[in-house]
């Protein structure tokens, strides 16, 4: 479980983040969601310790992040896992290079225990084989698939998301987001998804979070969307005439 306390931050004066708390919970997709510039992002990266917050606490389990001594630091950094927007795989590497280098860089594991776990990570997400091949080769699809066989190939116990299904078919996108589920709900990883896509909010929502403006304006399960009562969060679910139809 992860749990932020008053988080805040501004850049040059803007308040970007308006001391947001909140809880991510153990085993299901968490999500944090609203319109764009609206600080989800730079929330994702308050939370992983890329960004330092001007006020407030993260605290992953009973250890708040930025008061923990170094090793407990490192050992938290070594539990986290990350899905970039658009990928970011490196494009010279091929696909078991790509999801082997949080192994290379983070333990000591002998080669063939880490390639076992490439190949187990390669079929956890449906890609038995593809190893030998480069980025390039393979569809925007099977990309995010590698990007999250990365994310979680050193047993994370925590997953962030940013913007998981930017780019790719609606389609794709709900097996990415199925993907994502079935994952933290097998390893009881604490995920977390920033996303402004509608099919995900309702198809994955367990546990949203909506922003507006750098505030937290609601929070609760897909199943009460329709019951918020929260006006910039209407506005946000039923701004397309399909989901005013729905309503
Ligand atoms: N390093 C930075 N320096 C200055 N301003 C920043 C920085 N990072 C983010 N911002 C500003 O903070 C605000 C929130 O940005 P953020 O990327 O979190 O939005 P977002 O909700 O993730 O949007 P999107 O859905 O478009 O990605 C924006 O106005 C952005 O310009």
């Amino acid at each position: 479980m992860i749990r932020i306390e008053n988080i805040k931050k501004s850049f040059n004066g803007k308040e970007v983040l308006k001391g947001i708390s909140g809880t991510f919970e153990k085993g299901k997709p968490n999500l944090i969601i609203g319109a764009s510039g609206t600080g989800k992002s730079v929330l994702l990266k308050c939370i992983v310790g890329l960004i330092q917050p001007d006020d407030g606490f993260v605290y992953y389990g009973t250890t708040e992040f930025s008061l923990a001594p170094r090793n407990d630091k490192t050992e938290i950094r070594r539990q986290i896992g990350m899905l970039f927007q658009g990928g970011a795989l490196f494009d010279s590497k091929t696909v078991e290079q790509n999801i082997m280098f949080p192994l290379d860089i983070l333990t000591d594991m002998p080669l063939d225990e880490k390639l076992d776990r490439v190949n187990f990570c390669l079929e956890r997400v449906g890609l038995t084989g593809q190893n030998k091949k480069l980025p390039s080769e393979i569809s925007g699809g099977m990309q995010k698939r590698v990007g999250i066989a990365r994310a979680i190939v050193n047993s994370s116990k925590y997953l962030f998301c940013d913007e998981p299904n930017s780019g790719l078919d609606p389609l794709t996108s709900i097996k990415i987001d199925e993907l994502i589920m079935e994952i933290t709900e097998e390893y009881k990883i604490t995920t977390v998804v920033v996303t402004h896509d509608m099919n995900s909010l309702l198809g994955i929502g367990e546990n949203i979070m909506f922003l507006h403006e750098g505030e937290k304006k609601w929070e609760g399960h897909k199943d009460d969307i329709i019951h918020s009562n929260v006006k910039e969060f209407e506005d946000f679910v039923f701004a397309s005439k399909v989901m005013r139809k729905l309503k």
